[in-house]
């Protein structure tokens, strides 16, 4: 069977950003000083990213606060012209072909809103919809469908700053998604939502995937990551830390694996299963029935664990804790994850 090969929608290549801070004292004399001579320092937001997303994928874009991840996106969406470097989105590059880029291109900011906020939801989505010169069927169309999944109707009427952040963001979503984008930039679309109403922002993020759409989601909430992306890029101070799939940074970076267990009767001592799982944790549970075992995944497999635990116990049930992607974000912030001498990084095999 031939495959297709993938459609790269996203190209960057060695891209940089450096900003340029005035050097001023305090005061007018400081500002009188800085008129005669100017001093600026420089610093490096974005240090040499090269990124390349295909048609159709979910990539989650993390790191700490100030690593570069906005400043990436603003550079993508042309808002903000590249130091150095290059950048194509779906063959344009973005800062040049502003107009056309913005045709192509969604951008939903959690913390700020793109609706008009003395008007109604409705108004600011016929705006945008002559902006985007979408036609008068086609417009109809897409808001159905929209509707359908955000559950639009009770909001059209709605002025938006008398908006709930949940309906807010609904509301956002559905002007973000209008003109039908090809690649969407989420950043921070759920935060400061109920848990409702994450579940069904998430949900229509991974059905506009399975549509076809490239999303490149940055986001504080690894919920976010770990319901939408199975590919993750990690920067750190502006550069690329890690990038591959969500699963084989758990794998590659935490080892650490737990086993929980249900026993039919009370536990036959905790010491003994501990014998037979050198460097294993064994712990009881709250009561005497629950248990579990915690071990190095590379030094010991759930096989040889459920064996331990039944030559000493009757088991009713178990489950295998996935380790969280927070463990390894916790990581790179903590500085354990550097990139490799020389730029390269840890890129796995996408799928
Ligand atoms: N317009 C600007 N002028 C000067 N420095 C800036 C500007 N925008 C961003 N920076 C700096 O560049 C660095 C990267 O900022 P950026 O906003 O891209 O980080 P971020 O990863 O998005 O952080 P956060 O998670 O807090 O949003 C920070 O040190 C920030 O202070």
């Amino acid at each position: 069977m031939v495959h297709a090969r993938p459609v790269t929608l996203i190209q960057v290549a060695g891209l940089r950003k450096v900003f340029r801070k005035p050097e001023k004292a305090p005061g007018l004399r400081g500002s009188l000083r800085h008129l005669l001579q100017r001093r600026f320092s420089e610093h490096v937001a974005v240090d040499g990213i090269d990124l390349s997303v295909a048609q159709g994928e979910a990539v989650a874009y993390v790191g700490p606060n100030g690593a570069g991840k906005s400043t990436t996106v603003k550079m993508l969406s042309g808002i903000l012209v590249p130091t150095a470097g290059q950048v194509l989105v779906d063959g344009l590059v973005p800062y040049r072909a502003r107009v056309e880029n913005a045709r192509r291109v969604g951008v939903v900011f959690g913390q700020r809103t793109q609706l008009w906020w003395d008007l109604p939801v409705r108004d600011s989505l016929e705006l945008l919809r002559d902006m985007h010169g979408l036609g008068a069927a086609r417009y109809r169309e897409t808001l159905a469908r929209l509707d359908d999944v955000l559950g639009l109707a009770d909001l059209l009427p709605v002025v938006a700053r008398k908006l709930s952040l949940g309906q807010r963001m609904r509301a956002d979503l559905a002007a973000a998604l209008l003109h039908e984008p090809r690649i969407v930039y989420l950043d921070e679309p759920t935060i400061g939502l109920d848990i409702a109403v994450k579940d069904r922002v998430r949900s229509f993020v991974r059905r506009l995937v399975a549509d076809g759409t490239t999303v490149m989601l940055t986001t504080h909430d690894l919920a976010d990551i770990e319901d939408i992306c199975r590919r993750i890029v990690i920067i750190d101070a502006g550069r690329v830390v890690y990038d591959g799939d969500l699963q084989s940074v758990k794998d590659t970076h935490v080892r650490e694996r737990s086993m929980s267990f249900e026993l039919a009767a009370g536990l036959p001592g905790v010491d003994r299963i501990a014998a037979r799982l050198p460097g294993a944790q064994v712990r009881a549970g709250s009561d005497d029935r629950e248990l579990t075992v915690t071990f190095d995944r590379m030094t010991l497999g759930a096989r040889e664990v459920l064996a331990a635990v039944l030559a000493e116990a009757e088991i009713v049930d178990m489950h295998i804790d996935e380790p969280a992607i927070e463990t390894v974000v916790r990581k790179v912030y903590a500085g354990q994850l550097r990139p490799e001498p020389g730029g390269g990084v840890d890129r796995e095999t996408v799928s």
